[in-house]
């Protein structure tokens, strides 16, 4: 088969298609070309290399497609004119090829746009690069795999283009004759992967017998935010966090993502997948791995990768007690969501990590929409000091927070000397805040980033097939009794914390919270 694998020595040059499949969708111009394109602004996207191919049914010209997309570059007001040549530039790499995605004939059409593409670039025989992106439901991933390994590899339609020797002509599509002058075929794969853990091994092993693990890229965005990607630096490069990471000094460990929007335009999708499928299963589960894993042999994917398998292998079975699911009010009013819908879209819940590290630490793993702010972020709870000397006010718990988003920091909180002549004790914080501290550098967008680890062939933040396994294995049975109605939501109203339940549930896993103090990100 193709390698798809990491190209350490290779200087990989040459023609290199991009092919995002799902064009006309919302993740497409969203999220994917914009991605691509503050690549390309920053020079990681060679325009005598690259070329941009969106696919989908509907039928719209290379023009339609490009103004589709601008609206979402940044061109408009305040844009300078640099920027706005930029995204000129930009949409011209960009074509448009329309065809189903279970016949050969629209396979067909984008093989050769990507070939003539090869060709006009004297690509060297085995040296091309094809990049798909799948922007698509997951319906039709297997069918998308088997026309691309049918009708897109790369190699073969060049060899036959240039009439090379007789070896090409009988070399397979998909062979791994390319592999050492830096060629390979790619995908990438959106979750949700699978909505079970029967049917996610069920589409691995579709695509497994078409394409090898190192072909295939399992996005999750939250690997490519910046403060995620931070994470193993902090853990495992700081002297201070070495001996105080496991369960002799920590008490309680949240994980949280709020949305202050509802499911907004997307009820269809949302009511199928819920809040567990959708942001717990993937999102937080990938950051609860990389908090509670133990230091890698090194920093290549599979050591990584094989440390996260064994803390998820590690979690002990859910229990009812320790989940609370919520609904917010009006979330059945969408007319794509039934009336009767139990699907959460507010869940909080414990897991457990059965080792030596974490025996007895609560993982809190919170997710909701439509709640009073927007952020994601970790919390650290330290356990109280023991031997409280001082008696003037009752010592609140450390903790150590990052802030995934917004306004990405990390700080911690302490307990300090009330300045002044008097021996009182106030909570302060000892604060990162990257916006004071990198002024004026960029954070890129996760998308940018694991965009450009697909195109260098680096998996280490994408997720193997035996972690997404284990991930649906933890949620797995919680799943199926809500799908059958066992476990209910309460309701709660949009615009607040999410059901008080909830908040009942920390406290009894042990979480307490600091009253009278709130840290606010500083500002310049
Ligand atoms: N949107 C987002 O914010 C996020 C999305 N994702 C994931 O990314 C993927 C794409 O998401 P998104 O762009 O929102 O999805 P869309 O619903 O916008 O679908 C993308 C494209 O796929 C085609 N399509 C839609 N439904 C079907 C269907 N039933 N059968 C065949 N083709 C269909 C349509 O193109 P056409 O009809 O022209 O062929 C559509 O433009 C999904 O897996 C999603 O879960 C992940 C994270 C965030
Ligand atoms: O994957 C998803 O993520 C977004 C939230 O992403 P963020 O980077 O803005 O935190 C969420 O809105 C969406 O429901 C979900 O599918």
């Amino acid at each position: 088969m193709a390698s798809g694998g990491n190209n350490e020595n290779v200087t990989e040059t040459g023609s290199l298609s991009i092919v995002v499949l799902g064009a006309s969708g919302d993740l497409a111009k969203k999220k994917t070309f914009p991605a691509l394109f503050n690549l390309y602004r920053q020079g990681f996207l060679h325009p005598d290399e690259v070329c941009i191919l969106g696919y989908a049914r509907t039928k719209i010209s290379n023009d339609e497609l490009r103004n589709r997309i601008r609206g979402y570059l940044p061109h408009g007001k305040g844009a300078s004119n640099d920027q706005a040549e930029d995204v000129s530039k930009f949409l011209q790499l960009i074509k448009y090829v329309s065809g189903s995605y279970d016949s050969e004939e629209g396979f067909r059409s984008l093989d050769k746009e990507i070939s003539a593409h090869e060709l006009l670039k004297h690509t060297a025989v085995g040296s091309s690069r094809r990049l798909f992106y799948f922007a698509l439901p997951p319906s039709v991933y297997p069918s998308v795999c088997k026309m691309i390994k049918n009708c897109c590899m790369n190699e073969c339609m060049i060899r036959l283009h240039r009439g090379l020797d007789a070896l090409a002509l009988w070399t397979p599509r998909g062979s791994d004759i390319g592999a050492d002058r830096g060629g390979w075929t790619r995908i990438v794969v959106e979750k949700p992967f699978g909505k079970d853990l029967e049917s996610a091994e069920q589409l691995s092993t579709q695509i497994g017998e078409l394409f090898d693990e190192p072909q295939i890229y399992r996005i999750d965005h939250y690997l490519g935010k910046e403060l995620v990607q931070n994470l193993l630096v902090l853990r495992f490069a700081n002297r201070f966090f070495l001996p105080l990471w496991n369960r002799d000094n920590i008490d309680n460990v949240q994980i949280v993502f709020r949305e202050d929007f509802g499911t907004e335009g997307r009820g269809g999708y949302f009511d199928q997948y819920g809040i567990i499928r959708d942001i717990i299963q993937n999102h937080l589960l990938q950051v609860l791995c990389l908090v509670a894993m133990e230091k890698p042999v090194s920093l290549k994917p599979e050591h990584i990768r094989d440390e996260k398998v064994k803390v998820l292998q590690s979690v002990i079975p859910l229990k009812d007690e320790e989940v609370v699911l919520g609904q917010y009010d009006g979330y059945t009013e969408d007319p794509t969501v039934p009336d009767n819908s139990n699907t959460p879209t507010f869940a909080t819940m414990v897991l457990r990590i059965h080792n030596e590290r974490w025996e007895g630490v609560p993982f809190i793993l919170k997710a909701g929409k439509a709640l009073n702010s927007r952020k994601a972020e970790i919390r650290v709870q330290f356990k109280d000091v023991p031997g409280d000397i001082f008696r003037c006010q009752k010592q609140s718990r450390n903790e150590f927070v990052i802030r995934l988003q917004p306004s990405e920091a990390m700080y911690m909180k302490l307990t300090v000397k009330q300045p002044g002549l008097e021996m009182s004790t106030i909570q302060s914080e000892l604060d990162l805040s990257y916006g004071q501290r990198y002024q004026g550098v960029p954070i890129p967008e996760a998308y940018e980033r694991l965009i450009l680890d697909t195109i260098r062939g680096d998996q280490q933040h994408f997720v193997r097939r035996d972690e997404l396994k284990a991930a649906w294995e933890i949620f797995t049975p919680l799943l199926h009794r809500i799908d059958r109605g066992e476990v209910k939501s309460v309701s709660y109203k949009p615009g607040s914390r999410g059901p008080v339940e909830a908040d009942q549930l920390l406290e009894r896993a042990g979480y307490v919270q600091t009253h009278g103090y709130i840290w606010i990100p500083p500002t310049l």
